[in-house]
């Protein structure tokens, strides 16, 4: 039979999937434009009308057999889960107030993958006017690359991709190359220890053929219908090898583990991801939860994927900890876990978490209701924002509706049924089309996309925004005045509870405390990005001569910028009928700023935090590489029938001189490290600065606790420190990021007292023998003579 033969060339990422995908779903649809030139719009702007969502696609598109194997009971964080039709879930998690563009239907054969995190991103529908087309000139993205290795990317010598994030930009540089320099635990596996031909590999026999489960054949057929990636003999192979990993292992919900990595896979190829990603999605649990081993995947999949499979297992092996510790629920040590994921991991390492992390919220249902809670807490505070400083909204939006509907069930059940009712996207569709006509009538180059908000944002902004009815709705509260408000709210309540006279004022002011559906006015939105300033007020016109605006609704951040920076014109219309429409306009140059730059709308949802520039760097850092390796993937893809295909944001706004959230000398390549701390099994997250050793680690625990001695010195030796998972021998081995570091006193205090009476007990009863709950103590203990 054919040999079909695999080897790892030097290609960029994109080379494996330069065709359409003809039968790709989109669940949440993002969609990504350039400022074209006029002459075609029309095409752009009717074909993006109002179309269903495809929701339906991730439904099953074949039932599963079940599989008389015993359950699988690892006992890793990850779950099982119940297969249910999550085409009906999704729809009610969002998607049903979503909508896709026609030209991009499953099926069509100008279909294409769509960037999560583009810079001109759309999630529900979008247009373009044709005319000033951009070419992607060499200066774009490649030279971008280029220059980010072997020099200043940006230049200045404040320039945000100094030291760090320039070392970061060079390992994305060689993502998929060939070289297989790894270093991993300060082992140099040496650039010739697997070369390029040797990952040649041949299809087995056994894996065309017999060997397989039928189910196993079904999801791979199934997947290959989904997106013609697993049509990739690379990702067959990973494929076939997750099915021998997971053979006989099952979810909770009794289906094939298989169908957790397939769907997880899935979602990573949806946004873009390239083969080698999608392989390690597909491999994602086989370090954790079978016989494969790291060496095994390196021989046969190459560093790449093995890495990448790597990172994964110690993402979940934080999550978990983070988990059972509750870490996640302090803000200070969330935001260090966030930081900590970023910057440990290869940024793809975490878009494979995330999509895992998606598909098991999805399918949550099988768990016990105690676990479904930690899990959608875990996932609201960290995961969500995760996705969130990456910029792949679409899954944000999934994660956080999902947390909703676990945490908040009756909230969520109301909300959904309530804007069920009220949302209308023909009326985005028909003010899109309205507006197409008119821009193209005045000459305007443009790009245009419509998004509804996502229930979980609509319920924040309702909860977010405690004024009183006699308030302008203007008048936003600054977070201070909202803590406030709502604290003699609470004040209030519990008052009303002891006191039943006060029972009217309580209902009054839970009323007054809401902002009702009606006041949110950017429950549809239009954004239009444009060329020049002037176009933005040209463009305000027209929209003015289309509908009549809200009174006081019109704000001018274009000539007042917001104080960090944010340019764009917001006026709110009444649309087609009576709903409202949020119009925002901006320059892309404004809009850069406002997704990547210091105005970005990560920070903005995050709220008042503070943010270190290294944080900074990490996560622009990582929104960049997921962007670029997303983006890539299209741009080389011939089919789309235009050249004209995304181009990734080669360059960030400046931060000008002074700023204080840019570049700093102290903050560069090493900056600060964050390493998680376990000590009488309590987690922590703790930040050191570059350089530490564990040693400095033992001195701050010892600083924090009562071993610190009346002399002022640590007493070490008590704390046997173990670094992931080793014994420590040499205290002064430098701490790197992510890594942990377990304190074991050797007599724990807390069990001092049970081991005092363990040998008290023994002599009493004459016992030599120690129980074996008593604590571990060097030597033996004896009977005394
Ligand atoms: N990226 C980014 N987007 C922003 C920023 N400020 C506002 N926006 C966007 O603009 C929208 C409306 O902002 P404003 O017109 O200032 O509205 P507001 O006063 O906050 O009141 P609401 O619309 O009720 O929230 C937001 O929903 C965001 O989408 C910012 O600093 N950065
Ligand atoms: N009028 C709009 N048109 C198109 N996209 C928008 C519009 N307003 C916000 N977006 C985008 O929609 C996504 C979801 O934003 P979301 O509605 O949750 O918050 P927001 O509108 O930005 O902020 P807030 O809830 O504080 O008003 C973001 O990517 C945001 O940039």
């Amino acid at each position: 039979m054919a040999v079909p033969t695999i080897a790892l060339y030097a290609s960029p990422p994109s080379s494996v999937c330069s065709s359409p995908y003809p039968c790709q779903i989109n669940a949440h649809a993002t969609y990504d434009f350039e400022l074209n030139s006029r002459s075609s719009s029309t095409t752009s702007s009717s074909a993006s009308s109002s179309q269903k969502p495809i929701v339906g696609g991730l439904s099953r598109l074949f039932s599963s057999p079940a599989v008389k194997h015993a359950s699988f009971s690892g006992d890793r964080e990850e779950l099982g889960s119940l297969w249910h039709d999550r085409g009906d879930e999704l729809k009610e998690l969002g998607s049903s107030f979503c909508y896709t563009p026609s030209k991009y239907l499953a099926g069509s054969s100008t279909k294409r993958d769509q960037s999560p995190v583009s810079v001109l991103h759309g999630q529900v529908s979008c247009s373009s006017s044709p005319p000033m087309k951009i070419t992607r000139e060499r200066s774009g993205c490649d030279v971008g690359f280029q220059s980010s290795i072997h020099g200043s990317y940006r230049g200045g010598a404040n320039g945000l991709f100094n030291g760090f994030v320039r070392n970061a930009l060079g390992s994305c540089v060689d993502y998929d190359s060939p070289s297989f320099e790894v270093r991993r635990d300060g082992v140099d596996y040496g650039s010739s220890s697997v070369a390029v031909d040797e990952l040649t590999f041949a299809m087995e026999d056994s894996f065309v053929e017999a060997n397989y489960e039928p189910y196993a054949k079904e999801l791979l057929l199934g997947a290959q219908s989904r997106h013609k990636i697993f049509c990739d003999d690379f990702v067959i192979k990973a494929f076939y090898e997750a099915e021998k990993a997971h053979r006989g292992q099952m979810r909770a919900s009794g289906d094939p583990y298989l169908e957790h990595c397939v769907e997880t896979a899935v979602l990573l190829a949806i946004i873009g991801a390239n083969s080698s990603v999608v392989a390690a999605g597909l491999l994602h649990d086989s370090l954790d939860d079978s016989f494969l081993s790291y060496d095994y995947i390196f021989k046969t999949f190459g560093a790449g994927v093995a890495d990448l499979v790597e990172g994964v297992s110690k993402l979940s092996q934080l999550s978990k900890l983070a988990r059972e510790n509750n870490t996640a629920s302090k803000t200070v040590e969330a935001d260090r876990l966030h930081t900590m994921f970023l910057a440990m991991a290869d940024a793809r390492a975490v878009l494979i978490k995330l999509a895992d992390r998606l598909h098991n919220m999805i399918t949550l249902d099988a768990l016990p209701l105690v676990k479904q809670q930690r899990f959608a807490k875990e996932t609201l505070q960290i995961f969500a924002p995760l996705a969130n400083r990456l910029g792949i909204s679409t899954w944000k939006e999934q994660l956080e509706n999902l947390c909703f509907k676990h945490l908040n069930p009756d909230q969520h059940r109301h909300l959904s049924a309530r804007l069920v009712e009220s949302f209308d996207e023909a009326m985005i569709a028909s003010a899109k089309e309205k507006l197409d006509k008119a821009l193209t009538d005045e000459a305007i180059s443009y790009h245009l996309h419509g998004r509804h908000k996502s229930l979980y944002s609509i319920h924040c902004k309702m909860s977010k925004y405690a004024l009183p009815p006699s308030l302008p709705l203007s008048v936003t509260p600054t977070h201070g005045q909202a803590v406030f408000i709502k604290l003699i709210v609470t004040l209030i309540i519990i008052a009303a509870a002891l006191a039943p006279a006060l029972g009217s004022l309580k209902h009054e002011l839970i009323v007054w405390k809401k902002l009702n559906m009606d006041q949110i006015h950017d429950i549809h939105g239009l954004r239009l990005i444009v060329e020049k300033k002037e176009d933005c007020y040209r463009a305000l016109r027209v929209i003015q001569r289309l509908w009549s605006e809200v009174p006081g609704q019109f704000k001018d951040y274009i000539t007042n910028p917001k104080f960090n920076g944010y340019r764009s014109l917001h006026t709110v219309v009444m649309g087609e009928g009576t709903v409202p429409l949020e119009v925002q306009i901006r320059t892309k140059e404004m809009h850069l700023q406002a997704e990547f730059g210091f105005a970005a709308h990560w920070r903005y949802k995050e709220g008042d935090c503070k943010h270190s520039s290294f944080v900074l760097q990490v996560v622009e850092w990582a929104r960049w590489v997921i962007t670029w390796q997303c983006e890539t993937m299209s741009k080389d893809r011939p089919s789309i029938g235009c050249d004209d295909s995304i181009k990734p944001p080669c360059t960030f706004p400046t931060h000008s001189d002074g700023c204080p959230y840019s570049y700093k000398p102290h903050c560069g390549q090493d900056g600060p490290i964050f390493v998680i701390m376990i000590e009488n099994d309590k987690m922590s997250v703790q930040e050191f600065p570059a350089d530490s050793t564990v040693m400095d680690l033992l001195e701050r625990a010892g600083r924090a606790s009562s071993r610190w001695s009346a002399y002022g010195f640590p007493v070490k030796e008590e704390l046997r420190p173990r670094l992931n998972r080793r014994p420590v021998h040499d205290a002064t081995c430098k701490l790197k990021m992510g890594d942990v570091v377990e304190l074991t006193p050797a007599i724990p205090d807390k069990s001092l007292s049970d081991y005092r009476e363990e040998i008290q007990r023994m002599y009493e009863h004459g016992s030599a023998t120690v129980s074996s709950t008593a604590p571990a103590v060097s030597g033996t203990v004896g009977r005394r003579s």
